[in-house]
């Protein structure tokens, strides 16, 4: 390092210059971006301008390309905000999210989508659904499943009711804090507000901490901390998000039972995902009820030797079906093996509906 400037201002020269080039080669990105929007709109004026299996494409590249000294997920972190802008420039994306405002799932769609997409709130899964249906956003972001809580059931049957696909997933490391408010008496708290979820990610640290606490479940965790703000007695539980949001305090960090609790996410739309090299396919398969149902349909996925990341077992709702099974599995519907798999699992089941295949998640 013998040639390295040392003193600070020789230094911050470097960091000026180097910033006006990355300056001119972020916008030099740009405008191919823009180009690239000529090019799709001039191929089909239908065409859709986000690309999720690009984007995964350019984020895993990114990682595999960086020697540091920045941290791999800080690089795709900051890459992500800089697709987001070329993409909002190509065209500006609306995505609506299982609000309000301060959840876990806006928290994913910005991870997702990055700052650049317009995000909306809405009060209820089937809400985020129904606008992606109509037209009125380009993408939906809903919970599906936790990993300690398991599946969230609202998701999966808003799917049997839908057309939309999956074109990607977020997984996103959910932590829990205890908020108060600058009313807050933090010696006197006797009422804990949260979503069930939440109370159930953190019963054991509760049950050790404030064994006594009234435990009040209401509709999300950005409500939770709008209430604590006027009661004394009060507090929240709820990430940083809300925190932010509604200026709360930190009396309790990082208060979860488990240290790995992460929910994953789906971002729902109406276009086929291509393949980006590491893909995920997720179906709904309705079975008659009869001996053997369960193991004639994991058999192919047996045989074609096909990794199964998850198997849920629904309720059906219409008469002619007994069990409906949600399956995730490695790799994309338009690989041949995965082709082959779900003509066998057609010929076995009631019903096949393939809800989309899309790449793993990259963040
Ligand atoms: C530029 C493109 O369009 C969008 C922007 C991308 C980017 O900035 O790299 C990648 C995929 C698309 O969501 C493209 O499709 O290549």
């Amino acid at each position: 390092m013998s040639d390295t400037p040392i003193d600070l201002d020789a230094l911050r020269h470097r960091i000026d210059d180097l910033d006006a080039d990355i300056l001119r080669l972020i916008n030099e990105r740009a405008a191919c971006a823009q180009h690239v929007a000529q090019v799709k709109s001039a191929e089909d004026p239908a065409t859709v301008f986000y690309r999720p299996e690009r984007e995964a494409q350019v984020l895993r590249r990114i990682m595999a390309l960086n020697k540091g000294p920045l941290d791999s997920e800080e690089v795709a972190r900051l890459f992500r905000e800089i697709m987001s802008a070329c993409l909002a420039l190509e065209q500006p994306i609306k995505v609506a999210y299982l609000g309000p405002e301060g959840t876990f799932t806006q928290q994913a769609a910005l991870k997702h989508f990055g700052e650049s997409a317009v995000s909306l709130p809405m009060a209820a899964i089937d809400e985020v659904f129904r606008e992606v249906e109509a037209g009125a956003v380009n993408y939906g972001v809903v919970p599906v499943e936790n990993s300690t809580e398991g599946v969230i059931n609202h998701t999966l049957d808003s799917f049997m009711d839908s057309s939309l696909r999956i074109c990607g997933e977020v997984v996103l490391r959910i932590h829990h804090h205890l908020l108060v408010g600058e009313a807050t008496r933090q010696d006197k708290v006797s009422r804990i507000y949260s979503h069930p979820q939440s109370f159930a990610q953190c019963r054991k640290w509760l049950d050790a901490h404030y064994p006594h606490a009234e435990r009040v479940p209401v509709s999300s965790n950005a409500e939770a901390s709008r209430l604590v703000k006027t009661e004394w007695h009060s507090a929240a539980i709820a990430g940083d998000m809300a925190a932010k949001l509604y200026g709360l305090t930190r009396l309790a960090e990082k208060i979860e039972d488990r240290p790995d609790n992460s929910t994953r996410f789906l971002i729902i739309g109406n276009q086929d995902v291509p393949m980006s090299g590491e893909d995920k396919t997720s179906i709904v398969v309705a079975m008659r009820n009869q001996p053997g149902a369960l193991h004639d349909l994991l058999e192919p996925f047996h045989r074609h030797r096909i990794d199964m990341t998850r198997l849920e077992t629904r309720p059906s709702r219409s008469g002619v079906w007994n069990y409906v099974f949600f399956i995730d599995f490695k790799g994309h519907c338009d690989e041949p093996h995965v082709a082959a798999v779900l003509e066998e699992v057609r010929v076995r089941a009631a019903e096949v509906k393939v809800l989309g295949s899309y790449p793993f998640g990259v963040l």
